[in-house]
């Protein structure tokens, strides 16, 4: 006979488990603004969720906040399915991409990417194939001795990439990765975002100012109003087509992004209220 907890849980529920509960996270900065105010967030292992809203309304900071990269002034964040650090972290760790690809520029690319195995203690030799694994992964196994000065913004983007899945994360927070490249170059990346998702079942929170960007990547918007920052609306965004050239032409695509702007309309003019 099963166990009694392991009668309670089906493996659809198991699938459903949520990775991370942030429940009434209020942060308010030292120099008094509020920057999130009572924001809950349930985010399911596998979800691919959007934080989508204008500047100021506070996606960086929740983002942080979950990272463990800042703390919050009340409220909580808890992880239900994975065991947890001396820092309050799940073990499996998490990986960050910030909007800049913030590489060494002395090292090259496998250095780059070897840096959190590093801090780990992980020598080279012993991490050379999980490195040539990721970068593969990305696209760059050719370009592991390439130093940053000799690569496209777009391929430093897939070094910080890499460097931020070269532990296998559970979880993967993107804060804005790729604003500052151009639109062609966003969308290899996107695909290539997806690509991963797909093949890695990894969860994905991925931080954008794009209707476009979060209406293509996520199965899930949560667009965020300010002043101060919290939740607005949470936007299922559910389709049986393939994210693909074809999907960005479609009308399933066109109506995607008409809901999450007229969402993103409604949380811009109801800004501060209460
Ligand atoms: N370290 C800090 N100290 C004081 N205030 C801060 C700090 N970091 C952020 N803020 C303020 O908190 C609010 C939310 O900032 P945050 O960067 O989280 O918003 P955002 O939605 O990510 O904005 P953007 O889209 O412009 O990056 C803003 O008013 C910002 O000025």
């Amino acid at each position: 006979m099963l166990p009694a907890d392991a009668q309670a849980v089906s493996p659809k529920e198991t699938r459903k488990r949520p990775l991370v509960v942030m429940q009434s996270v209020s942060k308010v900065f030292s120099s008094g603004t509020v920057a999130l105010s009572n924001m809950s967030l349930t985010v399911e292992s596998g979800e691919f969720v959007s934080l989508l809203g204008p500047s100021g309304c506070g996606k960086s900071t929740a983002l942080r906040i979950i990272a463990g990269l800042g703390d919050v002034t009340s409220g909580t964040i808890d992880w239900p399915s994975s065991r947890i650090n001396s820092r309050g972290l799940p073990e499996g760790d998490i990986g960050f991409v910030f909007q800049e690809p913030t590489l060494m520029p002395w090292k090259n690319v496998f250095d780059n990417v070897h840096l959190p195995l590093r801090l780990r203690r992980v020598p080279k030799a012993a991490a050379h194939d999980q490195i040539i694994e990721v970068l593969t992964t990305v696209g760059l196994q050719d370009f592991a001795k390439a130093y940053p000065r000799e690569l496209s913004g777009g391929m430093k983007m897939r070094v910080s990439i890499a460097r931020a899945l070269v532990t296998k994360p559970k979880l993967l927070l993107m804060d804005e990765p790729f604003a500052a490249l151009d639109e062609i170059t966003r969308q290899k990346l996107n695909d290539d975002v997806l690509r991963l998702w797909k093949a890695t079942g990894i969860t994905v929170i991925f931080v954008t100012h794009s209707v476009f960007e979060s209406a293509y990547l996520s199965n899930r918007i949560v667009v965020m109003k300010a002043r101060p920052g919290r939740v607005h609306a949470d936007v299922p965004l559910i389709t049986s087509l393939e994210r693909d050239a074809h999907y960005r032409t479609s009308e399933e695509y066109r109506k995607a992004c008409e809901t999450v702007s007229h969402s993103l309309i409604g949380a811009i003019n109801s800004a501060g209220d209460h």
